[in-house]
């Protein structure tokens, strides 16, 4: 809570200081992107004020939420996908095109959450949580830095790191380095990660774009804004969650069908067999819920 605050200060301190901070990038460009840097101050400008106004609010409800729904999350472990990118990249765009809007349906396990998080639905019938984050700027301050960990704690907790980038954007290099930058100071090294390549709508050959990224590995050309590419988005993420997960078979009990359509859920479930004791069943599984099946693992072993 504290350092909330801090980060809270800490922007609004920021504020006047990013003149010097996007003059001097434009040096760095050697004047290819000659009055980009001003424009982009205002934008960037516009959008740390925003961000303040919104951290503001978010502060209260974020605290009256995040004890919940971390037990929540413990207790029923549907994977956690966390959104990681510049600011203006299309995180929130992202997410919103992805989920809809009234997706948090009362009746839902998770109806409520960080005000940040969704539940998103995959054709195959599992599903993971999405969780968007406040965007990364450029050059942060080390002091920034370490105010900021406190609201991007819980993506260490993530199954995935997406990170969107906005690939249209002129500055896309040190943009996501300042990212990648970011990154390495949080405890996040061993997750897996995507990138996303967002708002290919908006460059002159998306076709060559695409190619590009093919060739990459790890990397999903999208458009957040007009849904192009979400459904290569959504299995991408489902392979790279695969990294994540560790391999169980375990025989379930007929009285714990509830678990059962957990595991259909949350896991990627290979094979099911129908036993005199139960059911086994051989799937991936999120590391956590692989714990809580220990019990059947060692019956199944017998
Ligand atoms: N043309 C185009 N615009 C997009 C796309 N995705 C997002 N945008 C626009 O980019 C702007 C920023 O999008 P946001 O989703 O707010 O970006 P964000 O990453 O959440 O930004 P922060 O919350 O500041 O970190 C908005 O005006 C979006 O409409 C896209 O695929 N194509
Ligand atoms: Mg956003």
């Amino acid at each position: 809570m504290w350092s909330f605050k801090v980060a809270l200060a800490q922007m609004e301190y920021q504020l006047p200081r990013l003149t010097r901070m996007w003059s001097h990038l434009e040096r760095q460009a050697g004047g290819r992107v000659k009055g980009m840097g001003e424009k982009q101050i205002e934008v960037d400008k516009r959008i740390l004020r925003t961000q303040i106004g919104v951290l503001k609010k978010e502060l209260e409800s974020v605290r009256k939420h995040r004890k919940q729904y971390r037990n929540r999350r413990t207790s029923v472990p549907v994977p956690v996908v966390s959104l990681v990118g510049y600011t203006n990249a299309g995180k929130s765009t992202l997410l919103n095109q992805l989920t809809g809007a009234d997706v948090l349906a009362e009746d839902r396990l998770f109806a409520t959450l960080d005000p940040t998080t969704r539940r998103v639905q995959i054709k195959n019938g599992n599903e993971f949580l999405l969780t968007d984050t406040v965007g990364f700027i450029q050059k942060l301050p080390t002091t920034l830095v370490a105010a900021f960990r406190a609201t991007l704690e819980e993506i260490s907790e993530s199954s995935l790191l997406v990170h969107v980038v906005d690939i249209s954007h002129p500055l896309v290099e040190q943009q996501v380095h300042a990212v990648d930058e970011v990154l390495s100071e949080l405890d996040v090294s061993s997750i897996p990660r995507l990138m996303v390549w967002n708002k290919v709508d908006r460059v002159s050959d998306p076709k060559k774009l695409k190619l590009e990224a093919e060739r990459k590995q790890d990397v999903v050309c999208v458009s957040a804004l007009n849904g192009d590419g979400l459904e290569e988005f959504c299995n991408a993420v489902q392979e790279k969650m695969k990294d994540s997960m560790v391999w169980v078979e375990a025989l379930v009990p007929f009285d714990k069908g509830e678990l059962l359509s957990t595991i259909h859920q949350v896991g990627m479930v290979e094979r099911t067999e129908y036993t005199e004791s139960g059911t086994l069943i051989k799937a991936h599984v999120p590391l956590r819920f692989a714990r809580l099946l220990t019990p059947m693992r060692q019956l199944c072993a017998s």
